[in-house]
């Protein structure tokens, strides 16, 4: 494609060189570059894409996209714009054709559900019969294929290229995970949404967003670009983001009036019962995830799917078969008198929900093993530290990824919390052996839950070192079992 092509309609402060040559490839980083290609040079947190930029033409860039001028040989052609990541995120889509023009795409924000939502929207559009594309932290989907997933929500040109691939394989629609990072850092800039979807805001990522008004504001983003939103009005900011939506609004709740609501609900071990109200029907739903906050997602599934305007039937059968979601209050099957759950909570409100679940259900004590990743947020450490406190009978203390921190710095963080509580704790900071610690002092009718690692199969240490670390194995091994 031809350089002024990808260029149409971007905001370009002033170009040196021509524009009429042929691009092959797009890259943000120069250690990819292949010849012919666009480099984008994005001001990152660690580095500056523009000292990148003399490697990126060695290795064969034709062109690149700059926002400050950086010597480079005259044959290169040098777009100036005022943000490049913006640049990036256009151009990405233009050079890919715009694969996702003619496919709606939902869009699911929040800070906690965004996974369980995509899934559980995903079986229900199946369930209706659509090929239906998935984006996001456990996986990329194209039907029932599984291609890896490095982040939550992609980088741009990572981004279009998936919907390309979606595009080719004949995808009827698109469900997508859109991080708050992802929405700050221009990633989905030019995504046009059939549907943007508000789980929920709690803390988390304040040492990304600063503020929680900071963080409120990048994911306020998302419903500037969704044609219709589906929003949970039980949620404070979600009551506000609903205020100023513009567009067709649907809102869903259980303690407030909304037009999709839950009635009559049980929660059991194994998952929850409701009544569920739409504005064309109701139906008695069973879906397979315990917990309040199930509910919540499921809601939140059945609005968009509403939204789109997906029958009712295939919204009860789309929920109802979902059998679970990898590492989200997963139940192993280890043959013990105690029962073990892995779930993914990383955040203050998402291990209380957990918790709490694990309360209601247990037989005996609810003995609970976590830690906080390193590299993120450290003001969640204490406010953990007491979630876990107030629910649990016993504590153990141990590392999550630590990344570039010190793991018993993290843990000591973390500490205070739980000392705010009578909890009895132990500190173990291996997670295998905390594991095993948890294991031995199991008793029957305790539930043992594994919190923060989730589906994730390895640990991240220091210098991003990635070591094997698959909960499901870890117990298994400990158990001398071949599988749980
Ligand atoms: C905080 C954050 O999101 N950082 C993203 C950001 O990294 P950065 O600003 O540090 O980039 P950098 O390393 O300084 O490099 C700047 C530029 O120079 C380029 N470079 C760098 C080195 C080199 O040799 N050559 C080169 O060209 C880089 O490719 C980049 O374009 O821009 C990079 C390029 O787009 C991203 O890969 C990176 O995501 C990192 C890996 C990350 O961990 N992000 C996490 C926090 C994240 O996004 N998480 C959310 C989920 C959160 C949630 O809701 O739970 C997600 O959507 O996954
Ligand atoms: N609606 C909800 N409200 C509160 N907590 C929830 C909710 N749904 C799930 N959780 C808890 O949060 C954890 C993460 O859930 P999930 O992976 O669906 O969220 P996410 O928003 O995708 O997280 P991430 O930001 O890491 O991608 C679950 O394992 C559970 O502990
Ligand atoms: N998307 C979240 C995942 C956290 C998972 C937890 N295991 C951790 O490493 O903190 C983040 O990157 O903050
Ligand atoms: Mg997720």
């Amino acid at each position: 494609m031809l350089l002024k092509e990808l260029l149409n309609g971007i905001q370009v402060s002033r170009i040196e060189g021509s524009i009429d040559k042929r691009i092959d490839a797009i890259y943000y980083d120069s250690r990819k570059v292949t010849p012919g290609a666009l480099f984008f040079c994005i001001e990152g947190f660690r580095f500056d894409g523009h000292d990148f930029a003399g490697e990126a033409v060695a290795k064969g860039a034709q062109a690149v996209v700059l926002r400050k001028d950086v010597p480079l040989p005259q044959y290169v052609t040098k777009v100036f714009v005022e943000d490049t990541r913006l640049a990036m995120a256009l151009i990405s889509r233009a050079f890919y054709g715009y694969p996702a023009r003619n496919i709606p795409i939902i869009g699911v924000t929040g800070t906690n559900g965004k996974t369980t939502v995509t899934y559980l929207i995903k079986s229900i559009l199946e369930d209706a019969g659509k090929k239906v594309g998935l984006i996001g932290t456990i996986a990329n989907m194209i039907g029932p294929k599984m291609l890896p997933a490095e982040r939550t929500t992609p980088e741009s040109v990572d981004l279009q290229k998936l919907f390309k691939d979606m595009q080719d394989e004949g995808v009827d629609a698109i469900v997508m995970e859109v991080s708050s990072h992802s929405l700050s850092l221009k990633r989905v800039a030019g995504v046009e949404f059939e549907v943007g979807v508000f789980t929920n805001l709690t803390q988390d990522h304040l040492d990304f967003h600063n503020t929680l008004e900071e963080y409120r504001e990048a994911k306020a983003k998302l419903f500037l670009q969704s044609r219709q939103a589906a929003i949970n009005i039980d949620d404070e900011t979600g009551r506000m983001f609903a205020e100023k939506v513009q567009g067709p609004l649907w809102t869903y709740g259980i303690s407030r009036t909304a037009q999709v609501f839950a009635r009559d609900i049980e929660i059991t071990s194994k998952g929850v019962l409701f009544q569920l109200f739409l504005p064309d029907g109701s139906s008695m739903i069973s879906l397979n995830i315990p917990g309040l906050f199930s509910v919540y997602n499921a809601l939140a599934a059945a609005t968009a799917c509403h939204a789109l305007g997906v029958p009712l039937h295939n919204i009860r059968a789309g929920l109802e078969k979902v059998k679970g979601i990898p590492g989200r209050f997963e139940l192993l099957n280890t043959g013990t008198e105690y029962s073990v759950i892995i779930d993914y909570a990383h955040t203050p409100d998402g291990l209380e929900n957990v918790l709490k679940t694990a309360r209601d259900f247990t037989k005996g004590r609810v003995i609970t093993v976590f830690g906080c990743g390193g590299d993120r947020d450290p003001s969640k450490r204490p406010i953990m530290g007491e979630v876990a406190g107030r629910y649990s009978d016993f504590c153990i203390i141990t590392s999550d990824n630590p990344r570039n921190e010190d793991p018993m710095a993290i843990i000591q963080q973390i500490i205070p919390g739980v000392k705010k509580t009578a909890c009895p704790y132990v500190v173990i900071e291996d997670r295998r052996e905390a594991i095993a610690y948890a294991l031995n002092h199991g008793r029957a009718g305790d539930v043992i839950i594994l919190a923060g690692k989730g589906h994730e199969t390895y640990q991240i240490l220091k210098n991003n070192q990635v070591i094997p670390f698959d909960e499901r194995e870890v117990v298994a091994e400990l158990l001398g079992k071949e599988k749980v």
